[in-house]
């Protein structure tokens, strides 16, 4: 038999799916929610992030991003768990992170809009697709470690 031909190698992405990380960040009761930019077929609500680079841990990119993106320092408090989800040009997977804030305020820079909310208020935003899993462990894991929410 032959050697597999290394350009057949490339796939369509989906056995290599984008690695996004998203910080969670929990302060005073609330859950920090950021509405993407307009102008974009995504033009709605996300955990700030973005794009895990090469040799970079999805950890390391979350604390990247938010210092990128909000101009805070954060630490990480708990991974969640991580979702799949195949938009059509894009299959993704984001990685979740329980954080707390331990250097400045929030500063926008690369969003509309972020807004601190209770845990019931951020069931009613529009969230990108694959944020409504995130939402649903999130919500479970409050009821069992309500103290998170304090940050
Ligand atoms: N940051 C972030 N991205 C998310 C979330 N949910 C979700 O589907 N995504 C998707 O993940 C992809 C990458 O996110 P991003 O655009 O923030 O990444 P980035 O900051 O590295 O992008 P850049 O290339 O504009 O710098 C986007 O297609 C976005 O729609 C989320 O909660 N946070």
């Amino acid at each position: 038999m032959e050697p597999p031909d290394p350009s057949s190698q490339e796939t369509s992405g989906d056995e290599h799916p984008l690695k996004v990380s998203c910080g969670i960040i929990l302060k005073n009761g609330k859950i920090l929610c950021a509405k993407r930019l307009p102008g974009s077929w995504d033009d709605l609500w996300e955990f700030p992030g973005g794009k895990v680079e090469t040799g970079e841990s999805p950890s390391q990119a979350v604390i990247r991003e938010l210092y990128e993106e909000l101009n805070i320092r954060v630490e990480i408090l708990l991974p969640m768990p991580t979702v799949l989800y195949r938009y059509p040009h894009l299959y993704l997977q984001l990685f979740p992170f329980i954080c707390r804030i331990v250097e400045n305020t929030p500063q926008i820079a690369v969003h509309e809009e972020i807004r601190w909310l209770n845990p019931d208020e951020i069931q009613d935003l529009p969230w990108l697709a694959p944020n409504w899993s995130i939402l649903s462990d999130l919500k479970k894991l409050l009821e069992d470690k309500p103290d998170l929410l304090n940050g």
